[in-house]
């Protein structure tokens, strides 16, 4: 599945068109990770459909549900892009990108500097770059380009050998572990708790898919994880503020904060 999402970005590549510049000012994902409003981070993640579930939410408006993520608590959003297999668009983060203040990620298959260019233009804080979709040089030079341009970057791994030799060439800053099995499609947070271990002391760590309850949440956080990437639980809930509550187990938010 992961290579024919690849394959169909190649494609639609050759065809980008640059959009318009917003004008927006930067937000640090890396410091509202380090200093998250309970006690583990929470990146809420807007999402209309995926390859595995099918449409998740029908009654999709992005702009409401990132601004009940932003009153619920979140401390960064993530926002699906990729039109093809996730039914996102980058009109949806440029549209939420000025309307709360918070980081936002940018949820597609990065694979060319061209779409670095694109994620700037668009509004996003940091994007996501998935190991073992390219060769890892490849992946720590878009990394370096997009850190280069103020774009923070999430990478993204699925088995622990993945992250060791990636940690030959460089310590990405944010890691996160899938929880997801690309081929399977099924989610074992076991996979927080195995590659965890790996996961170095100076990077932030973030458990990504199959989070749906207080018992997981206090699962990854037991395993280390500075924070969680939740979507499709979230996106099930009556609101995206009731949804995050629950999720925490009516856990509140710092006073400070
Ligand atoms: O909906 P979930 O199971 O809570 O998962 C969210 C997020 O981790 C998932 O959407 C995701 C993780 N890595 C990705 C890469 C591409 C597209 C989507 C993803």
């Amino acid at each position: 599945m992961l290579k024919q999402i690849i394959e169909t970005k190649r494609k639609e590549l050759k065809e980008l068109v640059q959009p318009d510049e917003i004008n927006v000012s930067r937000k640090s994902l890396y410091k509202a990770l380090a200093t998250p409003k309970r006690s583990i981070g929470l990146i809420s993640e807007v999402k209309k459909a995926s390859p595995s579930k099918g449409i998740i939410r029908e009654d999709f408006h992005p702009e409401l549900i990132a601004k009940g993520y932003e009153e619920g608590g979140a401390d960064a959003l993530s926002v699906l892009t990729d039109q093809v297999y996730f039914q996102g668009h980058r009109d949806y983060l440029s549209a939420i990108k000025q309307l709360v203040d918070l980081p936002i990620l940018r949820k597609d298959f990065i694979i060319h500097p061209i779409q670095i260019e694109e994620s700037v233009r668009m509004g996003a804080d940091a994007i996501l770059l998935i190991a073992g979709v390219m060769p890892n040089k490849d992946l720590k030079r878009l990394y370096e380009e997009a850190t280069a341009t103020g774009l923070e970057c999430l990478v993204e791994v699925h088995e622990k050998e993945e992250l060791e030799s990636l940690l030959e060439l460089f310590t990405p800053a944010i890691i996160g572990v899938n929880n997801r099995n690309l081929k399977t499609f099924t989610t074992d947070l076991t996979q927080t708790e195995l590659i965890g271990e790996q996961v170095p002391k100076e990077s932030l760590f973030v458990s990504e898919s199959g989070i749906h309850t207080y018992e997981d949440l206090q699962k990854v956080r037991n395993a280390g994880a500075n924070a969680v990437l939740v979507g499709e639980s979230l996106m099930r809930a009556d609101t995206p503020q009731k949804g995050i509550q629950t999720l925490f187990g009516g856990e509140p938010v710092e006073a400070t904060s």
